[in-house]
């Protein structure tokens, strides 16, 4: 064994790279095949054991790496770059299983929340909580994303809606941006929904003159770090113009634009996004031709939730024209109280099913298309060299079975390693 590496990971099966040229995404023809080493072993650490001769794709570098691990006898195992969900609600107090019922029997999303249910209801229990408490469900959460496999995670507000409540989320993302293994991309989102007592227009007037010059300041301290800014576009929620001005705010305190568009109506989110430059749309079940072509045009991600259209019974978005159109396409999880699951695996598989993308192109939108989505797609989304060394160990003799055996992550997965350093093992 050479010296000076920090963890080498010795006969695998198979070692998916997803990408190994310094891709930044995989978009049309870059997504029939992914870059996959048959029978390889891989060291993340310094680059020492490039003059033992090793494929230099097998090199990663971590300058954060604690100690030294040698794993061996992997002659049926795999390792997959870390997965990366790129939509999540993970912060929030009190639970809404009783929602799940009323939909169950044949309540729609927009009957619940216009009852006062669903987001409102969140933020009421949300508003209540202490930061402890709101701490410590989000690291449990964290726990069962790594668990199955998530090694970035996007990490959104948007369950207080006023600053204070705002802040206090966006603090407890921090406080487990500085203190758990995990990667995260912070995403304020404060026009998640219009606080009672406001109507959409106040709402974001409050929001470009209290909340953004808040959030900059704080930024500027270093107290507070967010990427992205969200505003949930829908009609009965925020307008296009209110979106608009929302988001045209934010990118001005240099915040990426990363938001919620044509879930439930048309609103040509797609085409706003596009036209601000955004980094990627969530959604998009009722996305307009028009809107494909220019987030194609763009670079702008679609990031797709299977979970959503799944659970609330929606028209699944038209995933295979995004594709065939050249949109860089992204999965996330959407974990939150309406869509209860934190399992990338099975995003990718219901992906596969209900959207038809191949399994090829899911790992794709899962790793290095949902680190594109987040900005983040040159230290995550692959393993290649001067990449964050995040990975996971499946007992498989092919990548494919992550997909293919539905729920069947928490068997699979052995370890999951971050930054070169194995955080869970099974
Ligand atoms: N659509 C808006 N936001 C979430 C739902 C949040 C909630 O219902 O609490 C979503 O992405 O699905
Ligand atoms: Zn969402």
């Amino acid at each position: 064994m050479a010296s000076g590496h920090h963890l080498l990971l010795e006969n695998a099966q198979q070692v998916v790279l997803v990408c190994a040229r310094g891709e930044r995404y995989l978009a049309g023809p870059a997504l029939r095949s992914l870059a996959v080493l048959e029978g390889a072993s891989l060291v993340s650490g310094t680059s020492t054991l490039l003059q033992a001769g090793w494929p230099p794709s097998c090199f990663l570098q971590s300058s954060t790496i604690q100690s030294t691990w040698h794993l061996n006898a992997f002659c049926f195992s795999t390792l997959v770059t870390g997965l990366v969900d790129a939509h999540t609600h993970p912060v929030w107090a009190g639970e809404r299983v009783h929602e799940f019922a009323m939909k169950l029997a044949g309540a729609t999303y927009m009957d619940i929340h216009q009852a006062g249910g669903g987001i409102n209801f969140t933020v009421e229990q949300t508003r209540r909580a202490s930061e402890e408490e709101l701490f410590r469900s989000f690291q449990q959460r964290l726990q069962c994303m790594m668990r199955a496999g998530t090694t970035l995670v996007e990490c959104k507000s948007g369950y207080g809606l006023d600053l204070e409540t705002e802040l206090k989320m966006l603090r407890v993302i921090e406080r487990a941006r500085r203190e758990l293994h995990l990667s995260l991309s912070a995403t304020y989102c404060g026009a998640h929904s219009v606080p009672k007592g406001k109507t959409a227009i106040e709402a974001a007037d409050d929001i470009i003159s209290n909340h953004l010059p808040k959030l900059r300041e704080l930024g500027r301290s270093g107290e507070i770090h967010v990427d992205n800014i969200d505003v949930f576009c829908e009609k009965g929620v925020f307008d296009l113009d209110s979106t608009r001005r929302i988001l045209e705010s934010g990118k001005e305190i240099g915040l990426q634009i990363n938001f919620h568009g044509d879930e439930l109506h048309p609103m040509r989110a797609a085409e706003l996004g596009a036209e601000l430059g955004a980094r990627a749309v969530s959604h998009l079940e009722e996305v307009s031709d028009e809107g494909i072509a220019a987030m194609a045009a763009a670079r702008c991600s679609a990031v797709l939730l299977p979970t959503t259209a799944y659970m609330l019974r929606l028209q699944q978005p038209r995933a295979r024209k995004m594709l065939d159109e050249g949109v860089i396409v992204a999965l996330g999880s959407d974990f939150n109280p309406n869509a209860y699951c934190f399992s990338m695996p099975m995003v990718m598989h219901l992906a596969c099913v209900n959207m038809r993308l191949s399994m090829p192109e899911a790992l794709a939108a899962a790793t290095i298309n949902a680190a594109y989505a987040l900005g983040k797609s040159h230290i995550h989304g692959s393993l290649e060299v001067g990449k964050q060394g995040d990975l996971i160990i499946i007992s498989a003799s092919r990548w494919e079975h992550l997909i293919y055996q539905f729920g069947g992550h928490h068997e699979l997965i052995e370890y999951v390693i971050a930054k070169g350093k194995v955080i869970y093992k099974k």
